[in-house]
């Protein structure tokens, strides 16, 4: 049971090839703009229909190119929301939530959408138009739409890229009480790294219109399996490597020898750290701790990034700049150190590839 998907679908100068399998949790999509993300989506709903593959959900086939089967949207079970929400503009919250429903008992339908508007807490706003709520408000109309009709899998395609970021924490905490509740698999696409973090139990890194990774989203955060999906997950410090030793290699872009949890391969030809994981030091230069000095920062509200030049182990400095990503808080004990300031990444925190 669940949701199975195998499909390749060629379109100009782009080829879509993905290939995975979920249950009743919701899997977050993560890629680039054009990464094909969306395109997944139309597919899975029948929008678009792949050149060749599968899709089965819950043991239903909706698409089967061998066998010519290619179920009509309606008749999917899917429910979809879409980037701008695509509510009906003449229509009120509850004819909207009511559209979705398909034909049933007058009093039936009723209750459904009386439920689903419960759930969205938009009681007393049934008779609007979308034109007079927010932009929150209606992105709930959206997906208490998409809910009403009780689909089998969930596809949310950036369900909250028209929103300011005070709504957007608000709404993934409201999506993700609200999917708790909801039995079928959830398929959540997004660039925003945080939002996938927070919503997503599972995850699909798409590049190209090709998987760079999958996984339990902490264990693809944790263990990223190529320089794509570490940069997709938001690794923002990568540089080539050299192995020195089983626990050695000399990250060449910094110049400085790093000790390595686990045990390297020869081959090991990268090395990464995330920049809200490098720790200052108390100054004495240990293993895995480095000098570096200040080259310029970029302030935002809550987080700011700190860029470094190291100097080398042996002579000069690296010639890539680190990035360290810090609260305002720790930035304001750090500022007016004596440079150059030690630092340490820890060997369980590299990423090694
Ligand atoms: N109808 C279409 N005909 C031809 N090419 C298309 C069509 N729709 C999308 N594409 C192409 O397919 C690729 C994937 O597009 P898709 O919309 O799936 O990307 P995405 O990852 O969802 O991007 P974004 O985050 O910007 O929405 C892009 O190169 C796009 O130009």
């Amino acid at each position: 049971m669940g949701l199975i998907v195998d499909i390749r679908k060629e379109l100009a100068g782009f080829e879509l090839k993905v290939n995975f399998a979920t249950q009743g949790e919701v899997l977050g999509f993560l890629g680039a703009s054009g990464s094909g993300k969306s395109m997944t989506l139309r597919c899975i709903a029948g929008i678009e229909s792949p050149d060749r593959g599968r899709i089965v959900l819950n043991g239903r086939v909706l698409f089967d190119s061998q066998k010519g089967i290619n179920l009509p949207c309606r008749r999917r079970k899917v429910g979809y929301v879409f980037q701008n929400y695509a509510l009906f503009p003449h229509l009120t919250v509850e004819e909207n939530i009511g559209f979705g429903i398909g034909e049933r008992k007058r009093e039936d339908r009723q209750a459904i959408i009386k439920e689903m508007v419960t759930m969205i807490k938009l009681e007393g706003l049934e008779k609007r138009y979308p034109s007079q709520l927010s932009g929150g408000q209606q992105q709930r109309v959206a997906l208490a739409r998409a809910l009403a009709a009780k689909p089998e899998v969930l596809l949310l395609d950036e369900p909250f890229s028209a929103l300011d970021d005070y709504l957007r924490n608000h709404m993934v905490k409201q999506l993700t009480e609200t999917l708790a509740g909801y039995s079928g698999a959830t398929l959540f696409v997004s660039h925003n790294i945080e939002e996938v973090y927070r919503v997503c139990q599972s995850l699909i890194l798409l590049s190209r219109g090709k998987i760079e990774g999958k996984g339990g989203t902490e264990e693809v955060f944790k263990a990223p399996s190529s320089l794509a999906a570490a940069q997709l997950t938001g690794c923002k410090n990568i540089s080539p490597a050299n192995y020195i030793s089983p626990f050695k290699l000399e990250a060449l872009a910094w110049g400085i020898t790093l000790k390595t949890e686990i045990r390297l391969s020869r081959q090991v030809t990268h090395v990464g750290v995330r920049a809200h994981l490098i720790e200052a030091a108390a100054g004495e230069m240990k293993e895995n701790v480095f000098r570096c000095r200040l080259n310029f920062i970029s302030e935002g509200p809550s987080r700011i990034s700190v860029y470094l030049a190291v100097e080398q182990d042996h002579q000069g400095q690296g010639s890539q700049l680190l990035e360290w990503e810090m609260t305002p808080q720790m930035w304001l004990a750090m500022k007016d150190q004596p440079q150059p300031w030690c630092l340490r990444i820890a060997p369980e925190d590299l990423i090694i590839f």
